[in-house]
């Protein structure tokens, strides 16, 4: 036995020693060619391939490691045996993910398919425009050669459609912002992102039913039109221009948007982009499936003074690329560069419409101008309903027809009737008399207004005509003006 143990300490010794001597007699270089040598020979025979999918493509974001983290994420929870659990700030899911180096086996079509998760501590920080993560992160996906076709084919899409969809159903919607002054985070990104929560739907919408059916309907069939856009050879977008005064409900109605197919919402404050191409990366950073919101347009930058060239077409002032332009707004909306991405609505919304360059408003540029207006009675009955619970039977008859001629004569908006009834909502009487006497009250000062407006123009237009009479002279005066044939004629003698 104990000649055993010095002939196995004697083995190690030799084994230690070659190791040694090829250290010093292979440079390191030659070593980790060798390596790589082995490796490849160890691939060409071994019946498996790999793909890396890693996180950051160069400088962009990999949307398919996205789509991998979420599909993985929705049956991992059941199969996993060491998890990593995440809820993002103000989420209302956890998220399951594979722990770091952590394999997991999954089947598509009757192929079987591991993914690891790798996580790697980055060396060192080699120079970069923008600071990098602190580690790389990526999956490996490792199936047999033979069923390389099928995945490459099928399994990937499949990933990339049931994460878009996992994504819509569990999560919930994203609500970003552009940072500010146009800065990005270690990962590339120049938008901040929250979930998106608020509460506004169609139903809780106040507006004309008709109004608001036609929407939705167009809404549904944008939705759905994908064949219909790649059979017209149209980029699959559409723009809705919202404008009304404040209170009408334009942001709500962004939201019921939003809630209604699903979609995020990409809410774009323009004074912190500098420029027309900052414009355009922000674009290009945003995923399908959103809106697009660019709101009070009117304000947001100077985009009317725009001059008028010797041809009489208007175009943008001369700044050297420093700022925005309004045919760089048209171009983030209407060039090639929206078609990057699919499904997309574009929605800007304005109080002012008067205000805005007739470009914006041109046919063809924004499909559907939809106009918020001041509280109708159908729009009020929703509002009834939504903040009292009462339809239109629960309320006594003369009630109701006191309502309805009252709205129609004052201009009070649905935020302002919303205040009234929330405030008095533990009541449901008090609030409808308030409301109504409210409303009444605003008729009469409308009324009384209207007629002192009305008396005013009158005079003012009476007193113009005293004074037109009393400069043009009267038919056959010495006064008249002679006329040109006649100077002419004058002129001639
Ligand atoms: N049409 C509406 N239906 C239901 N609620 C509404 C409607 N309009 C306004 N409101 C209520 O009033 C509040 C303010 O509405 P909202 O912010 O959507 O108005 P806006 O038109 O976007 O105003 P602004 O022009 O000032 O941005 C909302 O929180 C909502 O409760
Ligand atoms: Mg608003």
């Amino acid at each position: 036995m104990k000649e055993y143990w010095s002939y196995l300490a004697s083995l190690l010794g030799v084994l230690a020693f070659c190791q040694t001597l090829l250290q010093l007699i292979f440079p390191p270089e030659l070593r980790f060619l060798s390596l790589k040598f082995l490796s490849r020979i160890f691939h060409l025979f071994s019946s498996y391939c790999y793909f890396d999918i890693t996180e950051i493509d160069g400088v962009n974001t990999n949307e398919l490691y996205n789509a991998v983290q979420l599909y993985l994420s929705s049956f991992v929870s059941i199969n996993g045996s060491r998890l990593s659990l995440t809820r993002a700030l103000n989420s209302s899911a956890i998220t399951f993910g594979l722990s770091n180096n952590d394999c997991i086996i999954d089947t598509f079509g009757g192929v079987t398919v591991l993914w690891e998760h790798v996580v790697i501590q980055r060396q060192s920080q080699t120079f970069t425009w923008r600071p990098l993560p602190d580690e790389k992160r990526g999956f490996t996906l490792r199936m047999k050669k033979k069923d390389k076709a099928l995945i490459l084919h099928s399994y990937l899409d499949y990933i990339m459609d049931k994460s878009n969809e996992i994504r819509r159903n569990n999560q919930d919607r994203l609500l970003y912002t552009n940072s500010r002054g146009g800065s990005l985070d270690s990962r590339g990104h120049p938008w901040e992102s929250v979930p998106f929560k608020h509460p506004s739907t169609f139903d809780t919408l106040a507006m004309h039913p008709v109004k608001k059916q036609e929407i939705m309907h167009d809404l549904k069939d944008f939705a759905n039109g994908q064949s219909f856009y790649h059979k017209t050879g149209r980029a699959w977008k559409r723009g809705y221009l919202l404008y009304g005064p404040p209170g009408t409900g334009k942001s709500s109605m962004i939201a019921a948007i939003a809630n209604y197919l699903s979609y995020d919402i990409y809410d774009l404050e323009l004074t912190e982009v500098h420029n027309n191409s900052e414009l355009r990366k922000l674009l290009m950073k945003t995923s399908s499936k959103s809106i697009i919101v660019i709101e009070d347009i009117d304000c947001s930058v100077n985009l009317t003074n725009r001059k008028k060239n010797n041809k009489g077409n208007y175009c943008d002032p001369e700044d050297g690329g420093n700022s925005i332009t309004l045919s760089g707004l048209l171009n983030f909306t209407d060039g090639l560069w929206s078609c990057c991405g699919s499904e997309r609505i574009f929605v800007f919304t304005t109080n002012h419409i008067d205000k805005l360059d007739p470009a914006l408003l041109r046919s063809g540029r924004m499909d559907m101008h939809i106009y918020m207006s001041y509280c109708s009675y159908p729009a009020l009955k929703i509002l009834l309903k939504n903040y009292l619970g009462y339809e239109e039977s629960d309320l006594d008859c003369n009630v109701s027809k006191e309502l309805a001629e009252a709205v129609d004569m004052v201009e009070m908006t649905p935020a302002d009737i919303s205040e009234i009834l929330i405030k008095n909502r533990s009541d449901k009487q008090k609030a409808v008399g308030e409301l109504l006497e409210t409303m009444k009250t605003r008729a009469e000062g409308n009324m009384k207004r209207g007629s002192l407006k009305e008396k005013i123009s009158d005079e003012m237009e009476d007193e113009e005509q005293e004074k037109r009479a009393l400069e043009s002279p009267k038919e056959g005066s010495d006064f008249e003006q002679p006329s040109k044939k006649e100077e002419n004629v004058k002129k001639m003698k």
